[in-house]
């Protein structure tokens, strides 16, 4: 199987503090991957750097053999890295549906002025994006509320909505921000469902912080375990969770 991430050596300082220091990870193609540990060891920072927020003092980044270190936001979007973020980012005042095709419109294409001028490439254009999103919305249920405001929506379906638009983007990889963060227990269940049905249906590899151990336990097939920005231990999830490194470091809080 190919690596479709291989980060290497990663690091970076804030000030006096290394918030990441030497990280390293190798994910799988099609892998679902989890990222775990205390608050504040480093995990958003390493999606920051993963999708070029935060430029790394050291390291490389590499998504399916092609270098994206140092690269901006947009390009690393381009390459196939998106993300959700802990506090959910949406396009509130916008429908359901047009959030979804925020996330297209990296791929489709009409020039301004032919969007101005609303010429036929424009509407055949607004169509097929029309036609995708729908296609998206229906794989998370979410087709009968396209017309909603997205804020209108319940807590667990805005956070469906949100891995809906980043996969809109067609990323090869996919980043998940506690995606359980603020949920009930029923909310978690299905959201697992979902989680692992992307990667089923669409092949997705997805990398995923989450403190739920419940859902970490449940989908994750390896772990990587961060404490004060090292790695302290990787491996098959049940592995991991069974170190007693791990259980003093995080586990056992
Ligand atoms: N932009 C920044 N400037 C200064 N310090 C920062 C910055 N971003 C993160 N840090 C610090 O880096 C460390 C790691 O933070 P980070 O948010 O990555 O942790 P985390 O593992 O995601 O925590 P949590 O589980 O609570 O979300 C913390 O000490 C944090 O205060």
């Amino acid at each position: 199987m190919s690596d479709m991430l291989n980060v290497k050596g990663l690091s970076i300082s804030f000030g006096g503090l290394k918030a990441v220091n030497n990280f390293a990870i190798n994910i799988e193609k099609g892998q679902l991957y989890g990222l775990i540990g205390p608050n504040g060891a480093g995990k958003t920072t390493i999606f920051n750097l993963l999708t070029g927020v935060y430029k790394p003092d050291t390291g490389t980044i590499l998504l399916d053999g092609q270098n994206l270190t140092g690269k901006s936001t947009t390009d690393i979007n381009k390459a196939g890295i998106a993300r959700t973020f802990q506090n959910i980012r949406l396009f509130k005042d916008l429908s359901v549906l047009d959030n979804v095709k925020a996330g297209l419109h990296n791929h489709h294409t009409y020039s301004t002025l032919e969007g101005i001028l609303r010429l036929p490439r424009y509407y055949k254009v607004e169509k097929e994006m029309d036609e995708e999103a729908m296609e998206l919305l229906k794989v998370f249920g979410l087709d009968g509320e396209c017309d909603f405001k997205a804020s209108n929506l319940p807590y667990g379906k805005q956070r469906k909505l949100e891995i809906a638009r980043a996969l809109a983007t067609e990323p090869k990889l996919l980043l998940l921000d506690e995606p359980a963060a603020g949920m009930n227990p029923n909310e978690t269940a299905e959201l697992m469902e979902t989680i692992r049905f992307v990667r089923d249906h669409f092949g997705m590899t997805i990398l995923l912080i989450e403190h739920d151990m419940k859902l970490v336990s449940g989908i994750c097939e390896r772990l990587t375990v961060l404490n004060f920005g090292q790695v302290l231990c990787t491996g098959p999830t049940q592995e991991v969770l069974s170190n007693p490194e791990v259980i003093k470091a995080y586990l056992g809080e």
